[in-house]
C-alpha cells in the first residue's frame, strides 16, 4: 500500500482553480518532486498535504487512512522551507533538537539523535557555531538536520536548494539525494528546476496550470513526456504538428513517419504532436539510406555551436522550422549553409497528446 495517496484533490482561491483533480501515490522510501512553473500549485498541495491548508476537496490518505481532519502537529510530516526558518539566536546544536524538545524525547535520545544527525550531513564540528556563522551550503545542512531529527514518516521539502548559487546547488541536490536515501525517509521535494528534479527524485510530478500533467521517473519522463507541455517544460524544442493517416502513419510538414516502436497508435483523423529528440541523430553518408529502425530528415545548417561533447547544431528544415540537434563531433564540424541529411533511430520521435482541459 502507498505511504501517501491524495485523492481527486481541488482547490479553488475564489474563482481561480489552484489545483484541479490531483491523482497521485507515493511509495515507503520514495522521493518524489514536485516540478512545475511559479504558480502551477506546487506549494497549494505541499500545504494541503501538511494540513496547513484546511479548504479543499477530495481526500489525502497515509496508508489507506483519511487524514484530511488531523491538524498538521499530529500528522508525523516533517517541513523544510527555501529560508530554512533557523533560529539564528541558537547555536547548530539546539536548532537541530528543537524538533526533539517540542516531542519531549528527552535528553539521552536527543543527544543520541542530534549527533547522528549532525554526522549524516557531515557538521558534527559545527555543534556550538551560531547560524550567522555559517554559509548558505551549512545553513540548508543544519535545517536538513533539523527536520530529519523526529524521524518524520514524510519529509516535505519546498525549493530548499532556491536560495543558493548554481553551482552549489548542483552539489547539494546530490548530496540531498544521497541524505535522504541513507535515511530512507518518503520526501516530497518541490522544485522549478528541472536538472534538480532529476538530481534528486525517484518520481517527478510535472504540473501545469493546476494540473499534475505527468508522474513519471526521471528517466521516463524525459524519454517519453506525453505532452506538449511536458515537452516544452524540459526544454524540448523539435516539435511539429501531426495529423493521423488512414494507415496510422504520422503525416507532418516534414514528411509522414511512422508511429515510434513502443508507441499506441492514434487513431485516424487525430492531431497529435511529433517530437524529435536533439540526440541520437548521425549525419548520414553519402551512400547512406535509413534503415527500418531510422528515419531521415533533411535540412539546411543555420548555426553550429562547439559544446565539446557535441556540436549543437540549428538546422533550418522544410517550411522553415528550425529545429536543433547534438551531433558528433566528428568527423568535422557541420558548416553553415551545408545541406545535411541527418540518420535518427525511430526511438528519438515522440508522440505528444495536446493538453486536455475540461472544465
Ligand atoms: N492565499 C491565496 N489566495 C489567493 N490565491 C492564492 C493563494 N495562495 C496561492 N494562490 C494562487 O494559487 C496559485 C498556485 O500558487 P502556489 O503558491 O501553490 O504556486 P507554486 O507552484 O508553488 O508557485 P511558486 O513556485 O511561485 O511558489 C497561484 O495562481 C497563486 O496566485
Amino acid at each position: 500500500m502507498p505511504l501517501l495517496t491524495l485523492h481527486d484533490i481541488r482547490k479553488r482561491f475564489d474563482a481561480h482553480y489552484a489545483l484541479r483533480d490531483i491523482n497521485l501515490s507515493l511509495e515507503a522510501g520514495q522521493i518524489l518532486c514536485f516540478l512545475g512553473p511559479s504558480g502551477c500549485g506546487k506549494t497549494t498541495l505541499l500545504r494541503i498535504i501538511a494540513g496547513l491548508e484546511k479548504e479543499y476537496s477530495g481526500s489525502v490518505s497515509v496508508q489507506g487512512v483519511h487524514i484530511d481532519e488531523e491538524p498538521p502537529h499530529t500528522r508525523g510530516f516533517g517541513l523544510m522551507f527555501q529560508d530554512y526558518a533557523l533560529f539564528p539566536h541558537m547555536n547548530v546544536w539546539d536548532n537541530v533538537a528543537f524538533g526533539l524538545r517540542m516531542h519531549k524525547t528527552g535528553a539521552e535520545v536527543e543527544n543520541e539523535r542530534v549527533a547522528d544527525m549532525l554526522r549524516l550531513v557531515g557538521l558534527e564540528d559545527f555543534a556550538s557555531r551560531k547560524i550567522q556563522e555559517l554559509s548558505g551550503g551549512e545553513r540548508q545542512r543544519v535545517a536538513l538536520a533539523r527536520s530529519l531529527a523526529p524521524e518524520p514518516r514524510l519529509l516535505m521539502l519546498d525549493e530548499p536548494l532556491a536560495a543558493l548559487d548554481r553551482s552549489l546547488r548542483e552539489r547539494l541536490a546530490r548530496e540531498l539525494r544521497q541524505i535522504l536515501k541513507k535515511v530512507g525517509v518518503t520526501a516530497i521535494f518541490v522544485t522549478h528546476d528541472q536538472a534538480e528534479a532529476f538530481a534528486i527524485a525517484d518520481k517527478v510530478a510535472v504540473f501545469h496550470d493546476g494540473r499534475l500533467l505527468q508522474n513519471d521517473s526521471p528517466q521516463r519522463l524525459y524519454s517519453h513526456p506525453t505532452s506538449i507541455q511536458v515537452a516544452e517544460f524540459l526544454g524540448f524544442k523539435n516539435i511539429v504538428p501531426a495529423s493521423v493517416l488512414q494507415d496510422g502513419t504520422l503525416l507532418t510538414p516534414l514528411g509522414t513517419f511512422p508511429v515510434p516502436p513502443g508507441t499506441n497508435k492514434r487513431a485516424p483523423g487525430m492531431t497529435p504532436s511529433l517530437l524529435f529528440r536533439p540526440e541520437g541523430a548521425q549525419i548520414a553518408t553519402p551512400m547512406q539510406e535509413a534503415t527500418a529502425e531510422q528515419i531521415q530528415l533533411t535540412g539546411q545548417v543555420e548555426s553550429c555551436t562547439f559544446l565539446g561533447h557535441v556540436y549543437q547544431t540549428e538546422i533550418k528544415m522544410a517550411e522553415g522550422i528550425m529545429f536543433r540537434f547534438l551531433l558528433p563531433t566528428y568527423p568535422s564540424a557541420p558548416k553553415i549553409g551545408e545541406k545535411l541529411r541527418l540518420i535518427l533511430p525511430a526511438e528519438a520521435c515522440v508522440v505528444l497528446d495536446s493538453d486536455q482541459r475540461p472544465g
